[in-house]
C-alpha cells in the first residue's frame, strides 16, 4: 500500500509546517483535517447554530459541503464553494473548534470524508486521532509536542496581526482547547501505541522534516 505518514499532536507543535514540508520532500499529498474541522465550526457560527449544543451542531452536520485540496504547495478549503482558508483561523473559529469537533456526529462524517480522500495513500495527513482512529494501519505514525511555552509563542506570532492574541492570551486558549481536545469521549488526542514521538521544542522545522523523512526512508 502507498504510505500514509499520520501526524497527530497538539496545537502550536508544528504538525502543519511539518507535514506540508514533509510532502514536498517526498512527492507525496497533504490532509490538513484540523482545517476540515475549523471549517465546519465556521459554518456553524456563519449559520447561528449554538456550538456549545451538540443536538443543534448534529441536526446540520450534513449541511456544509467540505471540500479540501491537497496539494501541499497551496492546501485549500472551500465550503459551499467559498475560500475559507483566512476565516477559519480567526479566534472565534479558534475558540469555538473543540466544542464542534466533539459531537460524534460531526466526528463520524469528517473522518469518513477524510478516509476518502486519503483513499489509497500517498499522502500526509494530520491533525489529533488520524493515528489512533482514521488510519490505525499507517505505516509512519509521528506524534509531536513541544512545551506549552514554545506552542503559545509560536502561535502567537501567527496572530500577531490581532491585538488581542498576546502570548499570556494564547497560551491559556491553547490550554484550555487541548483540555478540551484530549478529555473528549470521542476519539480524544493521545498517542498511539505505535507512534514516534518528535519535541520540536529545541528544534527547527527543517530538523523536524528531516527526522520524519529518515523515519520513512528507513521503512523502504
Ligand atoms: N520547529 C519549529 N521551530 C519554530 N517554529 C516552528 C516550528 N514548527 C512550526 N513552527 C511555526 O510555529 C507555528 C505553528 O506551526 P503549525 O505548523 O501551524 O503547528 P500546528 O499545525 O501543530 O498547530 C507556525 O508559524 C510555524 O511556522
Ligand atoms: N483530526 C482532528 C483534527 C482537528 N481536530 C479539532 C481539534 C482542534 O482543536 C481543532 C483545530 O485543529 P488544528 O489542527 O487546525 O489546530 P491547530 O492548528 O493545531 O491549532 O480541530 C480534531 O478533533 N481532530
Amino acid at each position: 500500500m502507498p504510505l500514509v505518514i499520520a501526524m497527530d499532536g497538539p496545537s502550536g507543535t508544528g504538525k502543519s509546517s511539518a507535514s506540508k514540508g514533509v510532502a514536498r520532500a517526498l512527492g507525496l499529498r497533504y490532509l490538513d483535517t484540523g482545517a476540515m474541522y475549523r471549517a465546519m465550526t465556521w459554518w456553524m457560527l456563519r449559520n447561528g447554530v449554538p456550538v456549545e449544543d451538540a443536538a443543534a451542531v448534529a441536526a446540520r452536520v450534513d449541511d456544509p459541503v467540505i471540500e479540501s485540496g491537497t496539494d501541499p504547495v497551496t492546501p485549500t478549503i472551500a465550503v459551499d464553494g467559498e475560500d475559507v482558508s483566512g476565516p477559519i483561523r480567526s479566534r472565534e473559529v479558534t475558540n469555538a473548534v473543540s466544542a464542534v469537533s466533539a459531537v460524534p456526529e460531526v466526528r463520524a462524517r469528517m473522518v469518513a470524508l477524510q478516509r476518502e480522500i486519503i483513499g489509497d495513500g500517498g499522502i500526509v495527513a494530520e491533525g489529533r486521532d488520524i493515528g489512533t482512529v482514521v488510519v490505525p494501519d499507517a505505516r509512519l505514525k509521528v506524534y509531536l509536542t513541544a512545551s506549552e511555552e514554545v506552542r503559545a509563542a509560536r502561535r502567537a506570532r501567527d496572530l500577531a496581526a490581532d491585538p488581542g492574541a498576546s502570548v499570556a492570551v494564547v497560551r491559556s486558549e491553547q490550554a484550555r482547547r487541548d483540555r478540551l481536545d484530549s478529555t473528549r469521549k470521542a476519539s480524544p488526542l493521545t498517542r498511539a501505541d505505535d507512534a514516534h514521538e518528535i519535541d520540536s521544542t529545541e528544534l527547527t522545522l527543517d530538523e523536524v522534516i528531516e527526522a520524519i523523512v529518515r523515519l520513512a526512508k528507513e521503512l523502504q
